[in-house]
C-alpha cells in the first residue's frame, strides 16, 4: 500500500489522463458485454426464431463494437504509456539528483552495481506497472463486476453456480502473492550482485588482462550467473506450483457451465440462446482469474522494484548543507584546523591535527601511505565531516559554508585522476565550461600539458577514452592539473598530483605554479620530497597524527622521519643545499 501511495505521489499530476484511461478501459469492458449478447440474440432469433434479416444488423453491430473496442483501447494504451514515461523521467531525474546529493560514505558502501539496478530494472518495473498493470487491474476487474451483474441478469441460479468457484480461485491467487514475493526480492538482489561483478569487471578489464585472471573472473561471474539462474527458477518453481491450480479451477468454469446450464436448458428455464451467451462469457470470470496470477506477479515486482527505488530516494547524505555563510566575494582562503579529528565508522583516522595556512602559503604534506594525508584535506572540501574538532576557512567552520560556495573555491586534484570520454578541452574546461580556448591552453601550459596536447593528431579536440585511456598516467595528471588550474581556486589542493611525472617536467610545473600561486592557499600531498621542499609549512604524517612541522631545513635538522625519507631519496646528505642541488641536477638532466 505504501508503495501504491508513493507512486501516486508521481501520478497525481497526470490524474486527468489517468481518470480519462480508466473511463475508457471501463468503456471497454462494458462492450465485451455487447458481442455475447447479441451472439445470444442470433441463436435464439435468427436460429431458432428464424428472424433472418436481423442477422446482418446484428453481426454488423458486433464488427462495429470490435472495431470501437480496437480503437479506444489503442488510445487508452497510448495514455497509460504516456503517463508511465512521463513519471520514469521524473523519478530518474530525481534518483540522478540524489545521486548527486549524496556524500562520499554513500559511494564507500554502495555497490556501483545496485545503483545501475535500482536506475534500469526497478525503474522498469515501475514503469511496467505503471503502463500496463494499473489498467489491466483495473480492466479484469471490471470484466469481472460486469460479466457477473450480465449474467446475475440472465439467469441468477447459473450465475451463481459459476461464481461459487471463485472464491477458491482467489484464494490459491492470495497465497501465491505471499509465496511469491520474497523470491521476487532474492531475484532482484541477485541481479544487483551479477551487475557488480559485471561493472566491475568491465571498469577493471585491464587488471584482469594484467593478471591473466580471466577464467577466474568468468568463473567468479558464472557462480553469480548461476545463482540468478536459480533464483529465478525457485520464483519459477513457487509460480508453477500454483498456476496449474489456478488454470484447472478456471476449466472447472466450463464445466459447471455445462452441467448446470445444460441441465437448465433441459429443463426450460434458460434458452440455448442464453447459454451461449454465459459461454461467452465464461472467459469473461476465466480471464481475470487466471490474469490474477500473473497481476499479482507484476504487483510484487513492483512492490519490490519500488521499495529500492524509494529508499534510494530516501537516502540522507550525512554531509547537510545548513549554511548560515554565503559570502564568497571575500573568500580569502585562510584554512586553519582545530584539534581535528576523524574515523571511517569505528576507524580513527585523523588524531587531533592542529594547523593554520594563509593565503599565499602553501603546505606540503608528507608521510608513509594510509598516514591519512588525503583524508585530511578531504575535511576541507567537507567530503567527510569531522568526529570532533573545527576545519575552518575564513575563521568560520566548514559546516557553515554553503557546501556549493565552499567546493566552488576549491580545487582539488584527486589522487585517482578521473577524466570524461570527452576531448581534452572539454576535460580541462569542466571547472570553467565558459573560458576560452587561450585560457585552456594557458592553464595546460602551466600544467606543462600544452606541449604533448599539441603534438596529439586532433591538438586539443582530441577526444580521450572512458577514464582517459589513451593517455599515459603523467598525461592525465597534467590534464586534472591544467582543469583544477582553469578553475582559479582560492584553494588548490593537489593530491600525489605529481607523482608520474618526472622529476625535470615536475620542475618546471612547480616553477610556474609559484606565480599563480601567489594569492592562493596550496596544499601538496606528495611523497616525494622534491614536491614539498619549497613548502612554507610541511606536515608530516604518521599514524593520522602530524609527527613533524615546519620548513625544509628546520625538518632536517630535526633530523627524524623526514630527515630519514629525504636522505632515502637523495643519497646521504647532511647538508640540505647539496639536496636541492642533486633536485636540480636531476632536474635539469
Ligand atoms: N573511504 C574510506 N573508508 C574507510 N577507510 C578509509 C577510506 N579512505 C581511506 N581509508 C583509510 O584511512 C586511512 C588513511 O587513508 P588516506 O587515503 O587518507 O591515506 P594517505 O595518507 O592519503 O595514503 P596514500 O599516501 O596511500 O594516498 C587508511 O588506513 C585507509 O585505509
Amino acid at each position: 500500500m505504501q508503495s501504491m501511495r508513493w507512486v501516486w505521489g508521481y501520478i497525481r499530476n497526470d490524474r486527468v489522463k489517468l481518470f480519462v484511461g480508466l473511463s475508457l478501459s471501463l468503456v471497454i469492458s462494458a462492450l465485451n458485454m455487447v458481442n455475447p449478447y447479441f451472439a445470444g440474440k442470433i441463436v435464439d432469433k435468427v436460429i431458432f426464431g428464424h428472424q433472418t434479416s436481423l442477422l446482418l444488423p446484428l453481426l454488423a453491430i458486433m464488427i462495429g463494437v470490435t472495431i470501437v473496442k480496437t480503437v479506444i483501447r489503442y488510445n487508452y494504451q497510448l495514455s497509460f504509456e504516456r503517463i508511465s514515461q512521463g513519471v520514469i523521467f521524473k523519478l530518474r531525474e530525481k534518483l540522478y539528483d540524489r545521486l548527486h546529493q549524496l556524500d562520499f560514505s554513500f559511494y564507500d558502501r554502495t555497490k556501483t552495481g545496485d545503483i545501475m539496478a535500482r536506475m534500469t530494472g526497478d525503474l522498469e518495473a515501475v514503469r511496467h506497472f505503471i503502463a500496463w498493470g494499473i489498467y489491466m487491474i483495473f480492466e479484469n476487474f471490471t470484466i469481472l463486476v460486469f460479466a457477473l451483474v450480465f449474467m446475475f441478469s440472465i439467469h441468477p441460479p447459473l450465475a451463481f453456480a459459476m461464481l461459487a468457484v471463485t472464491p477458491i480461485i482467489g484464494f490459491f491467487a492470495y497465497k501465491l502473492a505471499f509465496t511469491v514475493r520474497p523470491t521476487f526480492s532474492e531475484v532482484r538482489a541477485q541481479f544487483a550482485r551479477l551487475n557488480s561483478v559485471v561493472q566491475e569487471n568491465i571498469s577493471g578489464n585491464r587488471v584482469v588482462k594484467a593478471f591473466a585472471k580471466e577464467d577466474y573472473e568468468i568463473d567468479k561471474f558464472s557462480v553469480q550467473n548461476k545463482e540468478f539462474k536459480e533464483k529465478n527458477l525457485l520464483s519459477a518453481r513457487v509460480w508453477e506450483k500454483y498456476l496449474p491450480v489456478l488454470d484447472s479451477l478456471a476449466g472447472v468454469l466450463s464445466v459447471v457451465m455445462i452441467l448446470v446450464g445444460g441441465f437448465m436448458v433441459i429443463k426450460g428455464s434458460i434458452t440455448i440462446g442464453q447459454l451461449v451467451t454465459f459461454n461467452s462469457l465464461i472467459w469473461a470470470l476465466n480471464n481475470p482469474m487466471r490474469m490474477a496470477g500473473w497481476l499479482i506477479n507484476d504487483v510484487q515486482r513492483f512492490i519490490a522494484s519500488a521499495e529500492k527505488v524509494e529508499d534510494l530516494l530516501n537516502v540522507k547524505s550525512k554531509i547537510t548543507n545548513d549554511a548560515i555563510c554565503y559570502n564568497v566575494k571575500n573568500f580569502k582562503g585562510v584554512v586553519e584546523f582545530d584539534h581535528v579529528s576523524f574515523s571511517y565508522g569505528d576507524e580513527p583516522v585523523l588524531e587531533d591535527i592542529n594547523f593554520k595556512v594563509i593565503p599565499g602559503q602553501t603546505v606540503g604534506i608528507i608521510g608513509p601511505t594510509g598516514a591519512g594525508k588525503s583524508t585530511l584535506v578531504n575535511l576541507l572540501s567537507r567530503f567527510y565531516d569531522t568526529t570532533s574538532g573545527e576545519v575552518r576557512v575564513d575563521g568560520v567552520n566548514v559546516k557553515d559554508w554553503d557546501i556549493h560556495h565552499l567546493r566552488e573555491k576549491i580545487a582539488m586534484v584527486m589522487q585517482d585522476i578521473f577524466l570524461y570520454s570527452d576531448t581534452i578541452e572539454g576535460n580541462i574546461a569542466y571547472g570553467n565550461p565558459e573560458a576560452s580556448i587561450e585560457s585552456v591552453q594557458f592553464a595546460a601550459k602551466v600544467a606543462e600539458a600544452h606541449d604533448f596536447i599539441s603534438e596529439l593528431p586532433g591538438g586539443y579536440d582530441t577526444i580521450v577514452g572512458e577514464r582517459g585511456v589513451g593517455l599515459s598516467g603523467g598525461q592525465r595528471q597534467r590534464i586534472a592539473l591544467a582543469r583544477a588550474i582553469l578553475k582559479d581556486p582560492t584553494i588548490l589542493i593537489l593530491d600525489d598530483t605529481t607523482s608520474a611525472v618526472d622529476m625535470e617536467t615536475e620542475l618546471r610545473i612547480q616553477n610556474t605554479l609559484k606565480s599563480i600561486l601567489q594569492e592562493k592557499t596550496c596544499f601538496i600531498i606528495a611523497h616525494r620530497i622534491s614536491s614539498v621542499m619549497e613548502a612554507d609549512l610541511i606536515l608530516v604524517m604518521n599514524n593520522g597524527r602530524i609527527i613533524e612541522r615546519g620548513k625544509h631545513q628546520e625538518l632536517l635538522e630535526k633530523k627524524g622521519y623526514y630527515y630519514h625519507v629525504f636522505k632515502n631519496q637523495f643519497g646521504n646528505f647532511d647538508d640540505q643545499d647539496q639536496g636541492k642541488e642533486v633536485i636540480s641536477i636531476n632536474g635539469a638532466e
